[in-house]
C-alpha cells in the first residue's frame, strides 16, 4: 500500500472554491490529483524510501486512517474510502487464505531479488508482468 499503493493518484478531486494550501495557490474548479504514489517513495518520510521492509510499521506511530499524511492509501477526509473498515479486514483474510494452504515458490531461476516489480500506471495500479508463483501441497 505504501510502494504500490492500488489507487495511486486517488480519485480526481475538484476545488470548490480559491484556495491556498502550503505554498500552492488552487483556483476554484481546479482538478486536483493527490499523487499518494509518490509520498509513498518520499525520502523525506521514508527511511530506504524504496525497500520494502512491512516491519518498518511494527513500532511505528505512522497510520494509515486519515491522520498521517505520508500515508494515505485510502485516501482522507470526506472523501476517504468507503469501504475501508470492510478492506483492512478483507485483505488479511485473502492474503491467509492463499498463504496457509499452500508452500509458494517461485518458478526455476527467478528470487524474489530479480523479481520485477514495475507497474502499469492506471485509475488502479498493477504490476506490468504478473506476479508467476507456484502453489505446492505438502503431501502428508
Ligand atoms: C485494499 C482495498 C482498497 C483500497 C486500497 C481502496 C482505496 C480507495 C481510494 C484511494 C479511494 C479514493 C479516495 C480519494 O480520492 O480521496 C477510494 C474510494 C472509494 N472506495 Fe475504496 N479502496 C479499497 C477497497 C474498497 C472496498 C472493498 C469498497 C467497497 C466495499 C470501496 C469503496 C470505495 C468507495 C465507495 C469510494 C468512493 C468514496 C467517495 O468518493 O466518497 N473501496 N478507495
Amino acid at each position: 500500500m505504501r510502494l504500490h499503493p492500488a489507487v495511486p493518484l486517488l480519485l480526481p478531486h475538484k476545488a470548490q472554491h480559491d484556495i491556498q494550501v502550503l505554498s500552492f495557490n488552487v483556483p476554484k474548479n481546479s482538478q486536483v490529483f493527490v499523487n499518494v504514489w509518490s509520498m509513498g517513495r518520499d525520502p523525506k518520510y521514508w527511511k530506504k524510501p524504496l525497500e520494502f521492509l512491512p516491519e518498518r510499521f511494527i513500532k511505528s506511530s505512522v497510520d494509515y486512517k486519515d491522520r498521517d499524511f505520508e500515508f494515505i492509501p485510502f485516501g482522507a477526509r470526506r472523501r476517504i474510502c468507503l469501504g475501508m473498515p470492510l478492506a483492512i479486514r478483507m485483505v488479511n483474510l485473502m492474503l491467509a487464505s492463499i498463504i496457509q494452504p499452500f508452500n509458494w515458490k517461485l518458478p526455476k531461476g527467478m528470487t524474489p531479488e530479480n523479481l520485477d516489480m514495475e507497474e502499469q500506471f492506471g485509475v488502479t495500479l498493477r504490476k506490468a508482468i504478473p506476479l508467476v508463483a507456484v502453489p505446492n501441497v505438502e503431501k502428508k
